[in-house]
């Protein structure tokens, strides 16, 4: 496993912000006009529920709560999806993840260092606004009133400590994700295109 990864040339930027920010919808943006390999850590898991495993029914359990699933679980599926790209990866864009400081160190640790972090930032009141309404089609288990509360208050609590770890380092990029979509794509592909 190790060497695999050592092998993949990646390059890995980070998309974060809090549930509803507009994380989902900004990484399509960029997967269209990027190419980048889009893993979604929320998808991954999703994906693992949606296959009626018994790991995806414990899963299940953890995310219906808006609580966070183990980290190595996590960084495990993350790291396999790498791997199963990295022949035809251009460079990975890392959705939702990581999600509490220790994350970003095991990530850090087992596959490497994120060129950048697209931090979208939006205020609570907005996301659970957008969470709601997307709630109405979304089937999600987790967009539903009480959920989207537990889920804003650990954001909060766990994954904004996250971006503040990574401030340090001079890699966030803060995108104000209350304008329209296309404005704030437009920030965001400029932030892109200062890496190269
Ligand atoms: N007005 C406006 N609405 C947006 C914007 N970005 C996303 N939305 C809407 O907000 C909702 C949530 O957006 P997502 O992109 O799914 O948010 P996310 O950050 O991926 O959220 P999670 O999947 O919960 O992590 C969607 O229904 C979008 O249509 C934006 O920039 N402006
Ligand atoms: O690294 C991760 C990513 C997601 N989740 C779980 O998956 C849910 C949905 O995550 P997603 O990123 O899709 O949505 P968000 O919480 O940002 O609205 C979260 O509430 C967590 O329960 C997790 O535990 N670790
Ligand atoms: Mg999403």
């Amino acid at each position: 496993f190790k060497n695999t990864i050592k092998t993949i040339k990646y390059y890995v930027l980070l998309m974060s912000g809090g549930p509803g920010s507009g994380k989902g919808t900004q990484c399509e943006k960029i997967v269209a006009k990027y190419g980048y390999t889009h893993l979604s850590s929320g998808d991954l898991l999703r994906a693992e529920v949606a296959s009626g495993s018994e790991r995806g029914k414990q899963l299940q359990a953890i995310m219906q709560k808006g609580e966070l699933v183990p980290l190595d679980t996590v960084l495990d599926m993350i790291k396999e999806a790498m791997i199963a790209k990295a022949d035809v990866s251009k460079g990975y864009l890392i959705d939702g993840y990581p999600r509490e400081v220790k994350q970003g160190e095991e990530f850090e640790k087992k596959i490497g260092a994120p060129a950048l972090l697209l931090y979208v930032d939006a205020k609570a009141e907005t996301m659970v606004k957008r969470l709601v309404k997307r709630g109405e089609t979304s089937g999600r288990a987790d967009d539903n009133e009480e959920t989207i509360k537990k889920r804003l208050d650990l954001y909060y609590k766990a994954t904004e400590p996250v971006i503040a770890y990574y401030e340090k380092r001079s890699i966030v990029r803060k995108i104000n994700s209350e304008l329209p979509v296309d404005e704030v794509f437009a920030i965001v592909e400029k932030a892109i295109d200062e890496l190269k």
